[in-house]
């Protein structure tokens, strides 16, 4: 007879890793099913691997900047390098996440989890058993059902790129459209983004969204807005992408960024009476599914909040502590999220757009910083800060950057908001000067 188990976590990323050690951490028997690579989307094919080609950016970048002003000579990204360098990183992830969890004494099992219509979890056809399970399975790409959909290629696919062709459109303007575009662009491709209405990366702060989009237009990309691609032909010229109007554009290499489905359609989840959807597996505020003993965490889960890797190890903390002895129910801290361009978008907090809503209670500040010390030694071009304050307390609650150094700043405004740092309280800190830190008063 086969090993009982406390609970079997299907999906070995990020979210299902952790909930697999929190578990054994504690004393319970658990099994972690994984049916491609261990480690899962972050660093095999998503932030890591990207971080990666975006720090070669971040350099050139750097040095053109500087070109005029104390440098000469743009560095140029020798593309089969950098992705040397990237698999140098990645091509470890699989089995160093199967030692790791190997050394935890965890049981791993590599195949496909399902549900069968009697309701027993198999993998690939074997029945397994625990009291609880939890559903970690993650997204995948979104391949828009249109005309010559086959030619299209993924986020997957580009991050693993041989070589650059000479031109490559991207197909959806959110997170990974900009992010890719950004790349590709700065490798030397013709970079084309094509985006179905007027308002790529709707969540974030328009007037941001639109300097960001005018400084990626400076370096060379084409933002084709309001386009409602319909097909893609293979041409002896490339492949020729049209819509129902007069948009024509031929490229080499077509990536669909237009979204992500969560993992939730092929494992047998009618069969156990757990309900999912396009949002993904619904969950109470206990991240219970409608089967008391299955549980969904991470991408795969339908939770009100973005679907990012800090968020993913959180509900499996809360989790671990929630299988373990019952809890309080799920609460999110306030969870910064960025778009790694050049410059990068940030924002946490309460955003512009809901402070517009109630003008009483917050006041919005829009702060050019594009001339302070921070961003003139950088010789930055843009560097652009909103910051929504509680008109009664004067702490800040919210805030969206602009800028080259974005990405840490948010994560200031992330510890200031979520602490309630008042000014007061941050005029009592001594911080190294001169640093972002140090800017942070001239913030609130
Ligand atoms: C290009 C890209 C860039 C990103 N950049 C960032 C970023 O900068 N910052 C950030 O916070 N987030 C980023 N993300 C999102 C981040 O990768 C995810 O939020 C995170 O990986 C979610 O973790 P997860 O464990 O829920 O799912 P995943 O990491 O997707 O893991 C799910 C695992 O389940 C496995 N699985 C699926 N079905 C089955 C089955 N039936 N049986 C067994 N195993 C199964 C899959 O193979 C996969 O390994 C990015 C995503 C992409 C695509
Ligand atoms: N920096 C990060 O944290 C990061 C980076 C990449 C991905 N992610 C995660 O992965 C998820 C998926 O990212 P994504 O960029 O694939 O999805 P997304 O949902 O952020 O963006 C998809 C975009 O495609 C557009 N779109 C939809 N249909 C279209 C069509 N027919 N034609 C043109 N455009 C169309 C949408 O309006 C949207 O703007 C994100 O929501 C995020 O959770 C995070």
């Amino acid at each position: 007879m086969s090993k009982q188990y406390d609970v079997i976590v299907i999906g070995g990323g990020p979210a299902g890793t952790a909930m697999a050690s929190g578990l054994k951490a504690q004393g319970k028997s658990a099994l972690i099913v994984e049916s491609d690579l261990w480690g899962g989307t972050c660093p095999n094919r998503g932030c890591d691997p990207k971080k990666i080609l975006l720090s070669a950016v971040e350099a050139k970048q750097a040095a053109t900047n500087y070109q005029g002003h104390g440098l000469a000579g743009v560095p140029a990204i020798d593309w089969p390098a950098l992705m040397t360098t990237k698999r140098g990183y990645t091509d470890g992830i699989n089995d160093g996440t199967l030692g790791g969890l190997k050394s935890q004494q965890i049981d791993t099992l590599h195949g496909q989890a399902y549900f069968r219509a009697d309701g027993e979890l198999t993998v690939d056809g074997d029945v397994v058993t625990g009291t609880d399970v939890v559903i970690a399975t993650g997204q995948r790409p979104n391949i828009l059902p249109i005309d010559g959909h086959e030619y299209f290629k993924t986020s997957t696919d580009f991050l693993d790129l041989d070589a650059m062709p000479k031109r490559v459109t991207f197909v959806g303007g959110g997170y990974v459209g900009f992010e890719l575009a950004t790349i590709a662009r700065a490798a030397g491709a013709e970079v084309h983004l094509i985006h179905h209405n007027d308002r790529p990366l709707k969540n974030f702060d328009p007037e941001l969204v639109k300097a960001l989009m005018a400084n990626l237009t400076a370096q060379g990309i084409t933002f084709d807005l309001n386009v409602d691609l319909k097909q893609i032909t293979k041409t002896a010229d490339g492949l020729h992408l049209t819509d129902d109007h007069d948009f024509a554009l031929t490229t080499d290499l077509v990536i669909c960024s237009a979204g992500r489905l969560p993992n939730d359609d092929q494992l047998g989840l009618e069969n156990v009476g757990v309900a999912y959807g396009r949002h993904g597996i619904k969950v109470n505020d206990h991240l219970q599914t409608a089967n008391a003993h299955i549980y969904a965490i991470g991408d795969v889960s339908d939770t009100p909040v973005p679907k990012l890797t800090p968020l993913a190890g959180y509900e499996a903390r809360y989790l671990t502590g929630e299988l373990v002895k019952s809890g309080a129910p799920i609460s999110y801290p306030v969870t910064p999220t960025q778009v790694y361009a050049s410059p990068k978008l940030a924002e946490v907090g309460v955003t512009t757009a809901q402070a517009a809503t109630e003008p009483d209670k917050y006041r919005v500040t829009s702060l050019d910083m594009t001339k302070w010390f921070t961003y003139y030694r950088l010789q930055t071009r843009q560097a652009l800060a909103k910051v929504v304050v509680e008109s009664q307390t004067g702490l800040i609650v919210g805030a969206s950057c602009l800028s080259e150094i974005a990405d840490e700043m948010i994560n200031y405004l992330t510890l200031l908001i979520q602490k309630q740092i008042s000014l007061a309280e941050m005029q009592k800190l001594v911080v190294a000067y001169p640093t972002p830190a140090s800017d942070l008063q001239y913030l609130y």
